[in-house]
């Protein structure tokens, strides 16, 4: 497959694509916390809809943890890669992941240094994760510079078990081994993603590593900035143009 290039706009939706789709600022809107999100009520069943026309090369790859993807998006049977892809479910299979790999979790010891911290921060957020966590600070905007040095502290104690990864007002620490290009590798090399042109779609500094990803697979890099106004509702609606293509439209 010849490298993908970049494009200034969206491809058109084609039955021969992978879509791989961040989920906070991609297909939802960004909110004050993590729990305060408000997941759009037609999105699940367009996620699922877009599934069956590309015959389930479809994923979500987000930072979220597995669980709380799910429970936001309710009973849609998608693929996600949840953790930046420490936790990847297959669609069609149970609701435990397939690969939970890079275990154990983040150490326990770090528990209540970060209830402290937070306790100490009004506004601040500990969001735990199965094998990450992130410190939350967009209701405390003034504690970037602690959020960011006690994720370094928590990097520097682990001795490399850890990483910190700048997100979107917040700081998270997960695995050196994860990130949503080795999801991306890995989806792609089974059916129903293999031999497709992948295209991920994303927000954020953790998107970079799906992008450069799905464009050294011969694929498109998509930012919502960029591509689609910086509107998680741009993006909606260019997926819900997949639906024309669903059986019964197709000419
Ligand atoms: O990979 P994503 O699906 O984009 O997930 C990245 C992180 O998203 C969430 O945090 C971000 O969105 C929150 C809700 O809009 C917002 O309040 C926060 O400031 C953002 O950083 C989520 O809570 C994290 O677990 C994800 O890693």
């Amino acid at each position: 497959m010849t490298p993908g290039k970049t494009v200034n706009f969206p491809p058109e939706p084609s039955a021969d694509l992978a879509l791989f789709l961040d989920f906070d600022g991609t297909l939802i809107e960004i909110a004050e916390a993590p729990d305060l999100v408000r997941v759009p009520p037609e999105l699940p069943s367009l996620l699922r809809r877009v599934q069956t026309v590309l015959d389930g090369a479809i994923a979500i790859v987000t930072g979220r943890g597995l669980i709380n993807v799910q429970a936001l998006l309710g009973p849609v049977d998608l693929t996600i890669a949840a953790e930046h892809g420490a936790a990847i479910r297959y669609a069609g299979q149970s609701a435990t992941p397939q690969s939970t790999s890079h275990e154990p979790a983040w150490p326990v010891a770090w528990k209540p240094q970060l209830a402290k911290f937070a306790q100490a921060r009004p506004g601040v957020e500990i969001e735990p994760k199965s094998g990450g966590v992130s410190i939350h600070y967009r209701r405390a905007p003034s504690e970037a510079d602690a959020a960011r040095d006690l994720a370094a502290s928590l990097a520097e104690e682990s001795g490399g078990a850890f990483v910190v990864l700048p997100a979107k007002m917040a700081y998270e620490l997960r695995r050196p081994q994860v990130d949503k290009g080795v999801a991306v590798r890995q989806l792609m090399e089974t059916p129903p993603f293999k031999g497709r042109k992948p295209v991920f779609i994303g927000d954020d500094v953790t998107d970079e590593d799906g992008f450069r990803a799905a464009e050294a697979l011969g694929g498109y890099a998509l930012q919502v900035d960029r591509h689609f106004k910086g509107q998680p509702a741009c993006v909606r609606a260019w997926l819900a143009d997949f639906c024309a293509m669903e059986k019964g439209d197709v000419e």
